[in-house]
């Protein structure tokens, strides 16, 4: 994006009230002419933007695909993730994230609106249908011991489950490890990666695809019949930008008690939000797989599960059958 473009797009975009092609050329020390040739540009790119004569210009909607600058206007205000990298197209946000984790100190968000090799646990596909999910990496680098990781992404399911239900108002569950579920329907996935060595954890890289904006049809194009979205489940669109707003706000607070609170402080709530009681599933991890019930959830994040022939088994993670 052009300089003035970039400039013009977060000045609309800060202020509420209309502006005038005057008031935004001295503003920005440019030509008329200029605010005039960037507002027709955006146009076309998908900008409705409305221009009412002696008052001036207003950003009325934004279109679909992120924009970088619109972005990091609305994290700049963040205490800990307000720096993001936002692309149209990625191979993976894990692997892009990863790429930038020693050029970028602090923590950091990378967005794209489409993947194109988007992956999930066991290296899994992942559909990443252009503009129609949340498809993003945080990057976190606390000071901390690699054997603190194993709760870290119980908090995160926290953050992830309380938006959609408090702010949203659609009931989902937390599908133990590494999903959520609204009904028997996924609707998001997340996967905690970490580079660390013997002095402990050097960064976090969390992956998660939230299924925003797809329709009945777009599943049953990719076979995803188990999926759902967001705007299926409560019949109108997601303003991505809103829903991104309170998930990371919601993923701060969260890291906060990670990093502050042992598991145990949270751990009732997580158990009333999790679906995987008193269901006898299959759990596969690596080459062990034990059809019992989980029966509870360890401090250090292990999943208890009682075997069909009374025995006791703890998982770290495992694939678990619904
Ligand atoms: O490449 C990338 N990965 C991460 C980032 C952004 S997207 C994100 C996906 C991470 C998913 C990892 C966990 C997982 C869950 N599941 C089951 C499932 C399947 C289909 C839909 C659904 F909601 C849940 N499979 N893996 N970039």
């Amino acid at each position: 994006m052009s300089k003035y473009k970039r400039e013009i797009v977060s000045y609309l975009y800060q202020n509420d009230e209309y502006l005038s092609g005057q008031q935004i050329a001295e503003t920005l020390n440019c030509s008329r002419v200029t605010v005039k040739k960037v507002i027709d540009q955006l146009r076309k790119e998908g900008f409705q933007i409305e221009s009412i004569s002696n008052k001036g210009y207003k950003i009325a909607s934004i279109p679909s695909i992120w924009q970088e600058d619109i972005v990091n206007i609305e994290l700049k205000d963040n205490a800990l993730l307000n720096q993001a990298i936002v692309q149209t197209q990625v191979d993976s946000t894990q692997i892009l994230a990863k790429s930038y984790i020693n050029e970028i100190n602090n923590h950091f968000v990378v967005l794209s609106d489409e993947q194109t090799k988007g992956r999930g646990r066991f290296n899994r596909e992942w559909s990443s249908l252009k503009s129609k999910g949340l498809w993003m990496s945080i990057v976190l680098k606390p000071d901390i011991a690699i054997q603190k990781m194993s709760t870290f992404n119980l908090f995160i399911s926290l953050a992830i489950q309380e938006v959609i239900e408090q702010h949203y108002n659609i009931q989902c569950k937390i599908k133990w490890p590494n999903d959520i579920y609204i009904g028997n329907k996924k609707v998001c996935g997340f996967l905690t990666e970490m580079i660390a060595d013997t002095d402990g954890v050097h960064a976090i890289i969390c992956g998660i695809g939230i299924n925003l904006n797809q329709t009945q049809l777009e599943f049953d194009k990719v076979n995803q019949s188990h999926a759902t979205s967001l705007n299926l489940e409560n019949g109108k669109p997601i303003d991505p930008y809103q829903f991104l707003t309170l998930l990371i706000k919601a993923i701060e607070q969260r890291y906060d008690q990670f990093l502050n609170l042992p598991f145990s402080e949270i751990k009732a709530l997580y158990k009333e939000k999790s679906m995987i009681w008193n269901k006898t599933l299959t759990y596969t991890e690596g080459k062990k797989q034990i059809v019992g019930r989980a029966i509870d959830i360890q401090d250090n994040g292990f999943l208890t599960v009682i075997s069909e022939d009374g025995n006791l088994h703890q998982f770290m993670s495992a694939d678990i059958e619904i």
